[in-house]
């Protein structure tokens, strides 16, 4: 699987994801700079997590503004393949490539704790080798992980079953609304979340449970 990272200002999660892609897939990712213009030919795109442009205006409106959002906006009307981990979650629903908004957590604090997800859907390049109804460990980091959208929008996201993750066993640590921790485009191929699957893909992270994300992708590409 090729594989490309977007590098923002303030990004901080790249080195982990490249780290998690690289192990799993046996290919190295490349790193992008958000001022570039175009995307290496791959097969995935990641928007790793962070505080791109520190967070100012809203958490991912300026990155999704960034110069290699055009050559992203490209890869996803092809079909390609795009993950978008917590700022990068947040990107995708600024740029208007995923729907609703990410909002300051319902606590009004920042998290960082470990959570437990369920998989709500597998039919997906992004969960295929996990089971259905799985329940997962996984860490999260967000101080603007709170996910809203209206009426319309969530009856359709959850009736084209496109929720991927819901935070489980009353775990909901920033208030989203049906507890959604992940969500799919319409054709399944871009995927936005706010936990962090690539710090749980080796022992000495203490577990393993992000790893199967990255293996399916893999398998997918
Ligand atoms: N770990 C992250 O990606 C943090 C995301 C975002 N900047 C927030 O705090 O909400």
């Amino acid at each position: 699987m090729k594989s490309a990272v977007v590098v923002f200002p303030g990004s901080n999660r790249e080195r982990d994801v490249m780290k998690a892609l690289g192990a799993v897939s046996g290919a190295a990712p490349v790193a992008v700079w958000h001022a570039d213009t175009t995307l290496p030919d791959v097969d995935l795109v990641v928007l790793p997590g962070g505080f791109s442009y520190g967070d100012y205006l809203r958490s991912g409106a300026i990155a999704a503004r960034a110069p290699i959002m055009a050559a992203v906006k490209a890869h996803v009307e092809r079909g390609g393949l795009v993950i978008g981990i917590c700022n990068g979650f947040q990107i995708l629903t600024e740029a208007g490539l995923l729907p609703g908004a990410l909002m300051r957590n319902a606590g009004l604090k920042f998290v960082c704790r470990e959570v437990k997800l369920q998989v709500a859907a597998t039919d997906t390049p992004f969960t295929r080798l996990y089971e259905q109804g799985q329940v997962l460990r996984c860490p999260v980091a967000h101080h603007d992980g709170n996910y809203f959208a209206d009426a319309d929008t969530l009856a359709r996201l959850e009736g084209e079953n496109r929720v991927a993750f819901r935070y489980a066993e009353g775990t909901n640590p920033n208030g989203s609304i049906n507890d959604i921790a992940g969500i799919l485009s319409e054709n399944r191929r871009v995927l936005g979340m706010m936990p962090h699957p690539e710090n749980l893909i080796e022992p000495l992270q203490g577990g393993l449970d992000g790893r199967p994300l990255f293996e399916s992708l893999a398998a997918a590409a």
